[in-house]
């Protein structure tokens, strides 16, 4: 735990900033990185940019997480919509809030954090912003390259389709579970919570096989899929039969007397890959879980449940 030390406004902005960049790797396509008013990079094709913010107390706690797994979290939930996209992630700026009173030690290892999730993702930090603030607050930007590719949207799924997915369910939304009860275990649920494990290529493997439809599951399988089913105007139907219900998940329902098909189904945070497919082209390591159905079938753009309407809360919002 970072809890020692000199805190952020005792080392001051400019050599706080200094530690946090210095050696960060680069790659041959980034001409500047941090140090000047902006970043110089080349991209292949069309940049692809998305953004996701994370704020303590909200996505994270401080008493819950190591510095270095939101570092790792932070990177990741934003690498994971260019996954979405099917286009190769490139490089990331990081905006950091912070009060004066953090620890300069938390500070650093959340970076170090961020730079052991980029080296994964394949994707390198080339600036960022820091600030004072009430609690910590990151905000990541990520910019992707088509590389030849058109982006895979979330409005291309045709009826006929099949539904798959790449990565974990209900993991994540279990640890947090575990962890607003105040236990530290089953450790690989409280890990899954703290940072997600991104199938980083796998949206690039979809686009390449020729999926039709693409998202990342941040607030949960029926609210995200029902994303696609908005923008593509068509049902989707889930087959539960079809679903992974892992032994640490079963765990934490038998101790809570929770359902864990309410974490597959609802929870959010695990950052799988769903995409929609032509029957046939689903890529190795893609499970199916369902299919795009005929308008003749269900009329309304919805996501079913085994054919039928999912009648529990949908998924995480914020407000
Ligand atoms: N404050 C905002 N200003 C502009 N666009 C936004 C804002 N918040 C969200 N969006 C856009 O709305 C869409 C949905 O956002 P969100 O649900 O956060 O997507 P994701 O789950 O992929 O992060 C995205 O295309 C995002 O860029
Ligand atoms: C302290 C804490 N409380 C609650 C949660 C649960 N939680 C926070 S945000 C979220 C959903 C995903 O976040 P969001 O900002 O909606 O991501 P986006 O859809 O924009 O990628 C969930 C399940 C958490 N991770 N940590
Ligand atoms: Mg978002």
């Amino acid at each position: 735990m970072s809890s020692t030390g000199p805190t952020i406004a005792q080392v001051g902005e400019f050599p706080l900033i200094a530690s946090l960049v210095r050696d960060l790797p680069s790659s041959p396509a980034i001409s500047v990185g941090p140090g000047d008013d902006g970043a110089v990079f080349l991209v292949d094709g069309s940049a692809v940019v998305s953004t996701d913010v994370l704020v303590e107390g909200v996505h994270f706690r401080r008493s819950w997480s190591e510095a270095e797994d939101v570092g790792r979290k932070s990177v990741a939930v934003n690498v994971a919509d260019i996954e979405a996209m099917g286009a190769v992630p490139v490089a990331l700026v990081v905006g950091l809030s912070a009060p004066g009173d953090l620890p300069a030690s938390w500070a650093r290892e959340c970076m170090t954090g961020m730079r052991e999730e980029s080296a994964l993702a394949g994707v390198s930090v080339v600036g960022g912003d820091t600030t004072g603030g009430p609690v910590v607050t990151i905000s990541i930007t990520v910019i992707g390259q088509t590389a030849g590719l058109a982006p895979v949207r979330r409005d291309g799924a045709v009826p006929g389709d099949v539904v798959a997915i790449r990565g974990r369910l209900g993991w994540a939304a279990a640890g947090l579970v575990v962890l607003g009860r105040g236990f530290r275990s089953p450790r690989a649920v409280v890990d899954a919570q703290r940072c997600p494990e991104v199938a980083y290529g796998a949206g690039r493997q979809a686009a390449l096989a020729g999926a039709h439809a693409m998202i990342d599951l941040s607030d949960g399988l029926v609210a995200d899929l029902g994303h696609i089913a908005d923008a593509s105007g068509f049902a989707i139907d889930i087959d539960t039969a079809r679903l992974d219900v892992a032994e640490p998940i079963v765990t934490v329902g038998m101790a809570t007397g929770l359902d864990p098909m309410l974490w597959v189904l609802g929870g959010g945070e695990d950052h799988a890959l769903a995409a929609t497919f032509a029957p046939g082209t689903v890529p190795d390591d893609w499970q199916v879980i369902g299919r795009v159905l005929d308008p003749q079938d269900a009329p309304e753009p919805t996501v079913l449940v085994d054919g039928q309407p999912w009648e529990h809360p949908g998924g995480w919002t914020h407000f």
